[in-house]
């Protein structure tokens, strides 16, 4: 079996650090609390650390002030109940505990004055660890910026000289869990005990990690194979003090025609509400005049022709190069003109630039697969599927299946992205593969595809990488349709959907809940990991 051949479901075999951010957020999401994955965390650390050590031992545990120093104090707990001797140093003010559940964690131990000590030194020369067997490293996680400073930087020094077997929390403090970089001093540890899945920078530095172990600390695996409100929160870049008009992203879309004025129109208002800078849309006459009642959009009009016809793919060209990317396909029809009109611009744009695919340019496009290509987006529900790859997939209930389905056709396309429209949208790019379960059923409304497909084209443009800006523009499409289902329920329509984009770019967490209409549906069992065949 080839390796590119396999495809992965979820976020892959190792996480980067904001990958770890997504998945406690989107575990949170799905009812496992940041209390209960610091709890397990530091439970597996005891547990670690009591296959290799006898009852009775001194253990230190140093603790720092962020989720790290949580973990390290909650194993300070299970520990002092295993029967160690365990002393804690906590080297922050503990003022300076900032998140809740790190709070509660020392707060518990702060009352546990029969079994452990507590020691808060804020002054490095007050740490000694004489005569300790264990050291328990819970300094600095991946919340590490740069070099370690003062005190613990001195903190790791003395770990490292101390005569004791070296157990680091997640990651030896000073290293850097995405790069493997240390650019300061950093714990030399014997074992490191990981959660979730290795890091990176972990794999790279097996002389300061020490035997590796990967800990489950209760996350399920959905947080991973479904996209979640952590995704939008850590992987959505936002706008700073710095950006300058444009940098969050210039979108073009080119869609519409005589007979459908609106589906452009939709596709364009929703790229704007999805962040980016500048929207141009590049349409026949009379859909320009009807997007002029939208003063966001800058109109790019295409003359002399009721319809997208090959005389105007050169004054499209001339905006492309302007943009960061480009969205194709809606309202457009299926004359003959504008089928040669769009196989001539996929063959002219140039390749670094990103495209999606839907409605019309999906048709015109089956005939001419050689034009999909690795940077597109293509969003077809199953109909369209169907008639762009000439496979019917797997219906949804028959999950796994489909999965495969539609990972094969992406995989034969140049490992192009996507997105298997339906009741749980399946994205893929042939390698990996996520899940989104947002939406209503009032979705079938016409539009809320044009809006996805602008939603998508603004995430291309943001900078994100095709299969994550599909996997996100499904899920806010989605979230922001639930949460006009909730306000119009039937009535609902695609720019109601458009009106709470807003909503869940802004608050993915706040509306989580309300995101989801279905809790459960009846679908097979999906497995996450490694899938070895396609
Ligand atoms: N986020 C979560 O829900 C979970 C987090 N977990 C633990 O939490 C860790 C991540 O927690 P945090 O994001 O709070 O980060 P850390 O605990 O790794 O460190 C953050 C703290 O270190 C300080 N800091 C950063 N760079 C520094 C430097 N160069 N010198 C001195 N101080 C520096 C920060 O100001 C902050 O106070 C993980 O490694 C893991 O151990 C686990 O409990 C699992 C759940
Ligand atoms: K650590």
């Amino acid at each position: 079996m080839q390796p590119e051949e396999r495809l992965q479901i979820g976020l892959g075999s190792h996480i980067t650090s904001i990958d770890v951010s997504v998945i406690d957020t989107n575990s949170e999401a799905l009812g496992v609390s940041r209390l209960q994955l610091m709890e397990n965390a530091g439970r597996s650390v005891a547990e670690e650390l009591a296959k290799r050590t006898k009852r009775g031992s001194r253990i230190a545990v140093l603790a720092g002030p962020g989720g790290n120093g949580g973990d390290g104090l909650a194993a300070a707990r299970h520990l002092a109940y295993m029967g160690y001797s365990v002393d804690v140093v906590l080297l922050a003010k503990p003022s300076e505990i900032r998140s809740p559940e790190a709070r509660a964690m020392y707060e518990a131990v702060e009352l546990m004055d029969t079994t452990i000590g507590l020691q808060v030194a804020r002054n490095p020369r007050d740490i000694d660890l004489h005569g300790y067997d264990v050291v328990v490293d819970a300094l600095l996680g991946t919340g590490l910026k740069g070099a370690p400073r003062s005190p613990y930087a001195e903190a790791i020094d003395a770990i490292n000289n101390a005569d004791a077997l070296k157990i680091a929390v997640d990651v030896p403090s000073g290293l850097n869990a995405d790069t493997g970089e240390a650019p300061g001093p950093c714990v030399k540890a014997d074992v490191t005990v990981t959660f979730h899945k290795p890091k990176p920078g972990l794999l790279k530095r097996p002389d300061l990690v020490g035997e590796l172990v990967v800990a489950s600390i209760g996350a399920p695996p959905e947080a991973e194979i479904y996209v979640g409100p952590g995704d939008v929160l850590y992987r959505v870049p936002r706008r700073s003090w710095r950006t300058h008009k444009g940098q969050a992203g210039r979108v073009l879309v080119v869609g519409g025609s005589e007979d459908f004025i609106g589906a452009p129109i939709i596709s364009a208002l929703a790229a704007q509400r999805a962040g980016v800078d500048l929207v141009y849309i590049a349409a026949p006459s009379k859909v320009i005049t009807a997007a002029s009642k939208h003063p966001v959009l800058i109109p790019v009009e295409l003359k002399d022709a009721p319809w997208l016809s090959p005389d105007h793919v050169d004054t499209i060209l001339r905006v492309a190069e302007r943009v960061d990317s480009i969205v194709i396909g809606m309202g457009l029809g299926l004359n003959r003109d504008t089928q040669e009109a769009v196989k001539e611009l996929l063959a002219r744009i140039p390749k670094d630039k990103p495209v999606v695919l839907d409605a019309d340019a999906l048709k015109i496009v089956s005939d001419n697969r050689e034009l999909i290509r690795r940077n597109m987006v293509l969003t077809p529900h199953e109909v369209e599927f169907h008639k762009v790859f000439g496979v019917k997939p797997a219906p949804v209930e028959e999950l796994p299946a489909r999965i495969r389905d539609a990972a094969r056709q992406a995989r034969l396309h140049g490992n192009v992205t996507i997105i298997l429209k339906g009741p749980i949208d399946v994205i893929t790019d042939g390698v990996r593969a996520r899940l989104n379960k947002t939406g209503a059923p009032a979705m079938s409304a016409g539009g809320t595809g044009d809006a996805l497909a602008g939603i998508t084209g603004a995430l291309l443009a943001k900078g994100l990488e095709p299969f994550d800006a599909a996997c996100i523009a499904a899920y806010i499409n989605g979230a922001a349709g639930a949460l006009a289902y909730k306000e119009y329920g039937e009535s609902m329509n695609a720019m109601d959907l458009i009106g709470y984009i807003h909503v869940v770019l802004n608050g993915p967490v706040k509306v989580a809940k309300e995101a989801l209409v279905y809790r459960r549906l009846p679908v097979k069992r999906t497995a996450i990991g490694v899938w070895n065949t396609l």
